[in-house]
């Protein structure tokens, strides 16, 4: 993954974004740096309310800044792009459709002319490396929480999307299900590379499944300290108990104090 980056797929150059709000202007992002190789998985976190959502909303173009630029492969980015994938904390499947019929909705959308067996094969062979073969056909709310989100991966990925935003997607499960579904995460990275942005309040997921951690300020958020995750690619659970992994979140442990405006403890 690491080896094929090659080019920064995201970039986002100076961004500054304002709401418009019945109070007067609330200033959200200020001088927001972002670059993101491609094939990489960028983890960004930050005090709360600080503009991580919005963000996303830019790199998915869902909005446009108030000034500076968003760049995603080589191109300025100005809409909602095809190329780009979702995944938010509350999966949103739709209850009339079977998991697989709501796996497949994206292809309906990107690639009318798809064939229904093509889909279907894409949409199980996602199923299968997520471990929900023999689930394809019930109803969402069939599901437990973290089969849900499973599910919700991969119709994110089920149209090969360029990047992958994912808004604190594992931030309602319990804690064995989350590092179930970092472990199913890291699997579909090795399998299908694919550029990745992960808001996340969990800096243990962030070292885990980040190759960098953007820490974001406190209001309005600029891009406040990078850090490069130096872990091996195929990294499992336990690496997060090793010595080189607890400075790692030692040290964005106090990014994230800096950001809130706390005292930093001498270690
Ligand atoms: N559409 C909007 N109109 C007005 N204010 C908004 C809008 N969307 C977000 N905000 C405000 O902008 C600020 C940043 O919101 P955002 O959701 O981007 O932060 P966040 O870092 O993702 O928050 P959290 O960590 O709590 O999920 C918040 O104060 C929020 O209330």
């Amino acid at each position: 993954m690491r080896a094929k980056a090659i080019e920064n797929l995201i970039e986002i150059k100076g961004v500054k974004h304002a709401y418009q709000t019945a109070s007067g202007p609330l200033e959200v992002l200020d001088g927001l740096e972002l670059a993101v190789p491609e094939g990489t998985f960028a983890a960004v976190v930050g005090p709360s309310g600080c503009g991580k959502s919005t963000l996303t909303r830019l790199v998915a173009g869902l909005m446009t800044p108030d000034a500076g630029e968003v760049w995603l492969h080589g191109e300025r980015v100005k809409g909602p792009r095809k190329t780009v994938g979702m995944a938010f904390q509350n999966p949103v499947l739709l209850e009339w459709r079977t998991i697989l019929d709501n796996v497949i909705l994206p292809l309906e959308i990107v690639a009318p002319r798809m064939p229904r067996a093509d889909r279907i094969k894409r949409a199980m062979e996602l199923l299968e490396m997520v471990g929900l073969i023999g689930f394809e056909d019930k109803r969402p709310s069939e599901l437990s929480g973290g089969m849900r989100q499973r599910a919700s991966l991969c119709r994110s990925l089920v149209h090969k999307p360029d990047v992958l935003i994912m808004d604190e997607p594992f931030g309602a499960l319990d804690a064995f299900t989350r590092e179930d579904l970092w472990q199913t995460m890291r699997d579909l990275r090795q399998a299908e590379p694919f550029t990745a942005v992960l808001i996340t309040h969990d800096l243990r997921e962030s070292v885990f499944l980040g190759d960098q951690v953007i820490v974001l300020s406190g209001r309005p958020a600029r891009t406040q300290f990078v850090l490069d995750v130096d872990l091996p690619e195929d990294r499992t659970l336990d690496v997060l108990f090793t010595p080189k992994a607890a400075d790692m979140l030692h040290v964005l442990r106090d990014q994230i104090k800096i950001a809130q405006g706390r005292e930093v403890e001498t270690h």
